[in-house]
C-alpha cells in the first residue's frame, strides 16, 4: 500500500479544498469508531486520509473524542504521518490572533482519557522527549511560508483538559511555566501517534490571546469563531504548498517511525492472540 498522509482537523477544518474523493472509509477499531469517517483522497496526485476531529458536525468535545480510534484507523488506512490542525489560544503577546506556530512540545494536563495502546498485558514505554517529528514540521514550514502565513517556528503547547477555557490565574501560571499556546486536543492524539510510529506535527493556529491578555476582550467562542474562518482559509492554502513541494516517500530520520524498537517490555513472539488483538496493527512489523 503506498504511505499516505493523514490530515487531522481541528476546530472549523472540516473538509480540505481541491481534493479529490477517492473513498469514504467506514472503519470499526478494537477501540470503537473513529470520530467520523475518514475521507481517502488525493490532493495534486498525493494520496491522504482526513478526519474531522470533532466530527463533521463538531459534535464531540475534547475530552470524549476518541483518540485510540481515531490513531488506530489512520494506521488501518495506511498512514504514516500526521499533520494536526488545530486551533489554539496564545499565551504570548508576539503570537498575534491569525498567526501559525509550529509546536514542538507539549505539557499535558488532560486526565482521564484513554492515553495508551498498551494497556497490558503487553507493556510498553515509548519516548516523548521529542514528541514531534522534526522532518515533518520542516516541511510544513516550508508549506507556511509557500502560502506567506505568518509562522512561529517553534513553541510549547499546554494541553488542557477543558472543555472550560482556563481561568486567568491558570493563564498566567502556564505562561510562566514559559508554554506559548493553550489548547485542548493535541494530547493524547500526539502520544498515541507516537505508540503507533506514525510521525506527528502539528500545525496550531492562534484564534485568540486566552485570558491572560489585559487590553483583550476574554476568550469566547464567539471570538474564537470570528479569527477562526481567516486561519482555515490560511490552512487550505498551506496544504495546496505542503503537497505540491512534499513527497510520498516520506523518510523519517528521527525516529517517529521506529518508536516501538526500544519500547515494548515483552517478548511480542511469546504472547498470546488474544493480547496481540487489539494492537496487530501497531506491532504487525516487529513479530
Ligand atoms: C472552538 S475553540 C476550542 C476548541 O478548539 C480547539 O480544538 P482543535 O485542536 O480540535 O482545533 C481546542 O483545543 C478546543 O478543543
Ligand atoms: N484560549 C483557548 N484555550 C483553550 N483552547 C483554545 N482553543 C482556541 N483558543 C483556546
Amino acid at each position: 500500500m503506498q504511505a499516505r498522509t493523514g490530515i487531522i482537523g481541528g476546530s472549523g477544518l472540516y473538509d480540505i479544498q481541491g481534493i479529490e474523493v477517492i473513498d469514504t472509509l467506514e472503519i470499526e477499531t478494537p477501540y470503537g469508531k473513529p470520530s467520523d469517517q475518514l475521507l481517502l483522497a488525493t490532493i495534486n496526485g498525493h494520496e491522504v486520509v482526513f478526519l474531522p476531529r470533532h466530527g463533521r458536525d463538531h459534535s464531540t468535545p475534547p475530552h470524549k473524542i476518541n483518540y485510540r480510534a481515531n490513531i488506530y484507523a489512520m494506521k488501518l488506512a495506511g498512514v504514516n504521518r500526521i499533520i494536526s490542525i488545530s486551533a489554539v489560544g496564545s499565551l504570548r503577546q508576539e503570537i498575534e490572533p491569525g498567526h501559525f506556530v509550529l509546536v514542538d512540545q507539549f505539557v499535558d494536563r488532560t486526565h482521564g482519557r484513554e492515553n495508551t495502546f498498551f494497556d497490558g498485558p503487553i507493556v510498553a514505554h515509548v519516548s516523548m522527549a521529542d514528541p514531534v517529528c522534526s522532518c515533518l514540521k520542516k516541511e510544513l514550514l516550508t508549506a507556511c511560508s509557500g502560502a506567506s502565513i505568518t509562522t512561529h517556528a517553534s513553541g510549547s503547547y499546554l494541553v488542557m483538559q477543558g472543555p472550560q477555557f482556563s481561568s486567568r490565574a491558570e493563564s498566567e501560571l502556564y505562561r510562566n511555566w514559559g508554554m506559548d499556546v493553550i489548547g485542548m486536543t493535541n494530547m493524547p492524539e500526539a502520544k498515541l501517534a507516537r505508540e503507533a510510529e506514525i510521525c506527528y506535527a502539528t500545525v496550531a493556529m492562534s484564534t485568540d490571546y486566552d485570558c491572560w491578555h489585559e487590553e483583550e476582550e476574554d476568550v469566547s467562542v464567539q471570538s474564537i469563531v470570528a479569527v477562526m474562518h481567516g486561519n482555515v482559509a490560511k490552512a487550505q492554502a498551506m496544504l495546496q504548498c505542503f503537497f505540491k513541494d512534499s513527497s510520498d516517500k516520506h523518510v523519517c530520520s528521527c525516529g517517529c517511525s521506529t518508536a516501538l524498537e526500544n519500547g515494548v517490555f515483552a517478548d511480542l513472539k511469546k504472547q498470546s492472540d488474544d493480547a496481540l488483538r487489539p494492537i496487530h496493527a501497531l506491532v504487525e512489523r516487529l513479530l
